[in-house]
């Protein structure tokens, strides 16, 4: 039986400078379809498109033509904030994401409450301590020994790994990941995927990963995209995947 479809993109197009001399279109007709539990890897080269393909979900670049559909839903015209209830993004960088002064604990709770009006009950913490520290105990980088740390002093890594549970302690219907392991070394980097893995299939979320680790891009995920020009040029499933030489893709 087919998985339901979660995200769905009806030939969506994203122009700049439109209607001038200098206008640009930078995604072309896009079509695709996100089903359930789907992990998508996302390759191109710089400027093909990738994180305008990740802003127009996410609802912070608006479209020029198309429909955006979650759940069977038309999104096109939702603000980027009342998509945060069905959406998470972490991002490359570490800073972004994550409220510097506030503690480990503090930043997980409030993740909690995304989507919700923020009436965040800070002596309700100590309910919740027991419960965090088992999740960031599946992290790297001994997140779980930081829980009263501010985030303002956590590693690059160990920011990273907070990131990513707040997008998806409140289980979200769609995980962007947008290069969230790029800015960090090798091994933290490779700990991180790991752990992205193991929350993904466990957790049964459906994502979306940009990366230009081509490594990456074929060891983890059902179903492999590449982007070029704005358009999405090949969608390969598991199975041609795992059979295609990945330097054969033509990507950059
Ligand atoms: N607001 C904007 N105004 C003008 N051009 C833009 C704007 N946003 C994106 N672009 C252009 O659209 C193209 C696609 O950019 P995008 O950032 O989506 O590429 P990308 O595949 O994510 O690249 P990278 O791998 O470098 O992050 C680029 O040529 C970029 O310069």
């Amino acid at each position: 039986m087919e998985r339901p479809v979660i995200l769905e993109l009806k030939n969506v197009s994203v122009y700049v400078n439109r209607h001038t001399t200098e206008e640009i279109q930078i995604l072309k007709n896009i079509n695709l379809k996100v089903y359930k539990n789907d992990f998508i890897t996302l390759l191109g080269s710089n400027g093909a498109g990738k994180s305008t393909l990740f802003n127009v979900i996410a609802g912070n670049q608006p479209i020029d033509e198309g429909q955006i559909l979650v759940n069977g839903h038309d999104v096109s015209n939702m603000s980027e904030e009342k998509r945060t209830k069905f959406i998470s993004r972490v991002f490359q960088d570490p800073k972004l994401g994550t409220a510097p002064r506030m503690t480990v604990a503090e930043n997980l709770l409030l993740a909690t409450k995304r989507g919700s009006r923020r009436n965040l009950k800070l002596r309700r913490l100590k309910q919740h301590l027991a419960e965090f520290k088992q999740i960031t105990a599946t992290m790297p980088n001994r997140l779980s020994e930081r829980l009263k740390t501010p985030t303002d002093n956590l590693s690059g890594g160990q920011r990273q790994a907070l990131s990513f549970l707040m997008a998806t302690i409140k289980k979200p219907a769609i995980l962007l990941l947008d290069e969230h392991t790029a800015a960090l070394d090798p091994k933290t980097s490779a700990e991180l995927m790991e752990a992205t893995q193991t929350r993904v299939t466990e957790d049964e979320l459906t994502a979306l990963m940009i990366t230009h680790q081509l490594s990456d891009a074929v060891t983890y995920g059902n179903r492999l995209l590449v982007m070029k020009d704005g358009r999405i040029t090949q969608d390969l499933d598991a199975v041609t995947k795992a059979n295609t030489n990945i330097d054969e893709l033509m990507i950059y």
